[in-house]
C-alpha cells in the first residue's frame, strides 16, 4: 500500500481525488494541503468530505505532507506545482501532475526535478483520451497535408487556461505523427481577417460555458471528406481515477518523467 498526499484537496479534483484515495485498496491517505486563508485548514477530511471517512488533517505546509508521502497527486495551478515539484524531488515522493496550463520555464523545471523522482505528468489521465491521443496520431501519419487538422475543446466556465491541456496532447500527437513541430505549426484564436489558412497548421479552438466536465474533437477536414475523433468526459472521477493508478505506477518505477500512455502501455 502506499502513503498519498493530495495538494489542493478544497479544488473540483482535489475533492474527486481524495474520494477516489479513499475508496482504493491500492493507497492510503496521509495528506491533504490548501492555501493558507483556506476553511478547511485544520479540519479533518471527515468534516469536510465525509465519504472519504479520512483523520487526516487539511494543512498548509505542503513540505510536511509532502515529506510523508510515497506519491503527491497534485491537481493545482502551475505556479504551486512548480514548488510541489521541488519538494517531491528532495523527499523522493512520486509526483503525479495534472495540472494544466504550464509554460516551457514550468516544464523545463520539471524535468530537472524528475532526476532525483518519478514524475508522471497527463493534460488528461482518462483511458478515452490517452488511447485517442494514439488514433491522432496515427491517422495524422496516415492522411498528411491534404487533410487540415483542428482541434475542438469545450469546457466549463471556470477553466482558466486555453486550449485545454488535452488539446494541447492531441495537437502534439497531430503533430508527432506529421513529423512537424507543433510550436511552428500551432493557430490558436482565430480572429478577424486572418487570411486563408495556413497548409500544415494545426488549428485549436476553445470553447467555455456552463459546467461542461470536458469534450474534444480532433477534426480531420479534406476535400469532399472529413474525419472527426472525439472524447466526451461526463465525470471528473474519470481522471481521479487514473491519476491514483498513475501513483501506484509511478512508485514502481525509476526516477524520469513519464505520461499516463506509459501507464496504460499504449505506446
Ligand atoms: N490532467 C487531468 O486529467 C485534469 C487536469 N485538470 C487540471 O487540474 C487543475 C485544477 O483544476 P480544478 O480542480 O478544476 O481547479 P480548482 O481551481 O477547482 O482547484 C485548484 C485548487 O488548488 C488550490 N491551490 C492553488 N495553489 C495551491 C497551493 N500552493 N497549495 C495548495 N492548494 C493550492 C486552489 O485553491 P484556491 O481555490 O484557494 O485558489 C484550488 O482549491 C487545472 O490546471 C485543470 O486544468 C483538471 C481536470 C482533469
Ligand atoms: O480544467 C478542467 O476541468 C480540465 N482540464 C484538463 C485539460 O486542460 O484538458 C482535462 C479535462 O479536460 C478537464
Amino acid at each position: 500500500m502506499i502513503a498519498v498526499t493530495i495538494t489542493g484537496v478544497t479544488g473540483r479534483m482535489g475533492r474527486m481525488l481524495a474520494r477516489a484515495v479513499a475508496e482504493d485498496t491500492r493507497c492510503e491517505l496521509v495528506g491533504a494541503t490548501a492555501l493558507p486563508d483556506d476553511p478547511w485548514v485544520g479540519k479533518t477530511l471527515r468534516e469536510v468530505l465525509p465519504e472519504t471517512a479520512s483523520d487526516v488533517v487539511v494543512e498548509a505546509q505542503a513540505v510536511d505532507a509532502i515529506a510523508r508521502a510515497d506519491a503527491v497527486i497534485d491537481f493545482t495551478a502551475p505556479s504551486a506545482t512548480r514548488e510541489h515539484a521541488s519538494l517531491c524531488a528532495q523527499a523522493g515522493a512520486t509526483h503525479v501532475i495534472g495540472t494544466t496550463g504550464l509554460e516551457e520555464d514550468d516544464l523545463a523545471h520539471l524535468t530537472a526535478c524528475a532526476v532525483h523522482t518519478t514524475i508522471v505528468r497527463a493534460g488528461n489521465f482518462s483511458l478515452g483520451v490517452n488511447l485517442l491521443t494514439v488514433l491522432t496520431r496515427k491517422v495524422a501519419a496516415a492522411l498528411g497535408e491534404d487533410f487540415d487538422v483542428e482541434i475542438i475543446e469545450m469546457h466549463h466556465r471556470h477553466k482558466v487556461d486555453a486550449p485545454s491541456g488535452t488539446a494541447l496532447m492531441l495537437g502534439e500527437a497531430a503533430a508527432e505523427g506529421r513529423g512537424i513541430n507543433l510550436d511552428e505549426m500551432r493557430e490558436s484564436g482565430r480572429d478577424g481577417i486572418t487570411g486563408e489558412r495556413k497548409r500544415g497548421a494545426i488549428g485549436f479552438a476553445a470553447l467555455r460555458g456552463g459546467d461542461v466536465v470536458g469534450e474534444h474533437q480532433a477534426i480531420f477536414a479534406g476535400t469532399g471528406e472529413r474525419i472527426t475523433l472525439g472524447h466526451i468526459a461526463s465525470d471528473r472521477m474519470l481522471f481521479a481515477r487514473g491519476a491514483v493508478t498513475a501513483a501506484v505506477w509511478g512508485h514502481s518505477q525509476k526516477s524520469g518523467e513519464f505520461d499516463m500512455v506509459d501507464v496504460l502501455g499504449l505506446s
